[in-house]
């Protein structure tokens, strides 16, 4: 479980990044965070392995306060995955997964048997593995990066804009992957993307935010779409665009979008169509 308990940060040139945030991811969900550039997405999911620290407010992990926590040791717990990858440009693909167990203290032969039980794990194959970050695809990279990430065996996983970097094809291929594979794992993750439809899709919880991370709206993804809570969030989600209703489809309720494409699964199985 993930807590933020009324955290704010503001940074030394008086910038409000966050102001008065709180939100409970529990153990095993997909919590997204959904806003535009700026609105202090990437800030709130640092202060989790405090590579940013609040300056008010606190961060828990189960029953833990991470400012009590050793950054490092914290780190090691958690896998982050960025953007860009973040992988090592040095290193071969097996070396930049296996850097993980080694700092854990495995010997260079379990960390690259571990690297590649991962590798396998996130479906890239052995060819890659002795190849450079620099020549693999960009899809193939963030793969490295999640293998990387889940290396240390983390019970969380902060994903910053993780797929934002490839074309949509690779991207769609990306968010099917990291649906199936959670469903094995399981882990508590934090997301952070500015792309609605990658939100609704992988979401249990979404907060759709507004500048200095003030929650516009947060729940389910078919309650936001069917019920956004101001102008601002119906415009964010695209509402006008989507021109949702729900539908019956093999027992259950889902939303469903003007072209018939699915957008969400509604809680409520009762629910007015
Ligand atoms: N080190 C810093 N010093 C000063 N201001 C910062 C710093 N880091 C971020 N900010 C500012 O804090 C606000 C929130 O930034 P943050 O990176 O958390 O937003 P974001 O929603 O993740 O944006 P993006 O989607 O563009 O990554 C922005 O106004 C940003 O310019």
């Amino acid at each position: 479980m993930i807590r933020f308990e009324h955290v704010n940060k503001t940074y030394p040139d008086g910038t409000v990044a966050v102001a008065d945030f709180s939100l409970e991811v529990p153990s095993h969900q997909v919590a997204v965070l959904l806003g535009s550039s700026g609105c202090g997405k990437t800030t709130l999911m640092r202060m989790v392995n405090r590579m940013v620290e609040p300056t008010s407010g606190d961060v828990w992990i189960d029953d833990d306060r991470v400012s009590d926590l050793d950054p490092v040791k914290l780190r090691r717990r958690i896998g982050y995955v960025m953007q860009s990858g973040g992988l090592l440009p040095h290193r071969s693909t097996i070396d930049n997964v296996a850097t993980v167990p080694l700092l854990g203290g495995s010997t260079r032969r379990a960390a690259h048997a571990r690297a590649r039980e991962l590798l396998e794990l996130v479906g890239l194959p052995e060819s890659v593995a002795r190849r450079y970050p620099s020549q693999l695809s960009g899809g193939q990279r963030q793969r490295v990066g999640v293998a990387r990430a889940l290396a240390a065996d983390p019970n969380i996983l902060l994903m910053d804009e993780p797929f934002g970097a490839v074309d949509p094809v690779v991207r769609n291929e990306l968010q099917a992957w990291l649906l199936q594979i959670q469903d094995e794992l399981a882990k508590t993750i934090l997301f952070v993307t500015h792309d609605v439809d990658e939100a609704f899709l992988l979401g249990q919880e979404v907060l759709v935010l507004r500048t200095g991370a003030e929650v516009a709206q947060q729940g389910t993804p078919a309650e936001i779409l069917l019920e956004p809570a101001d102008d601002f969030v119906h415009h964010f989600i695209g509402g006008s665009r989507r021109h949702l209703h729900t539908e019956v489809r093999d027992g259950r309720r889902l939303v469903v979008d003007a072209d018939g494409r699915v957008a969400g699964v509604a809680t409520d199985p009762t629910g007015p169509a």
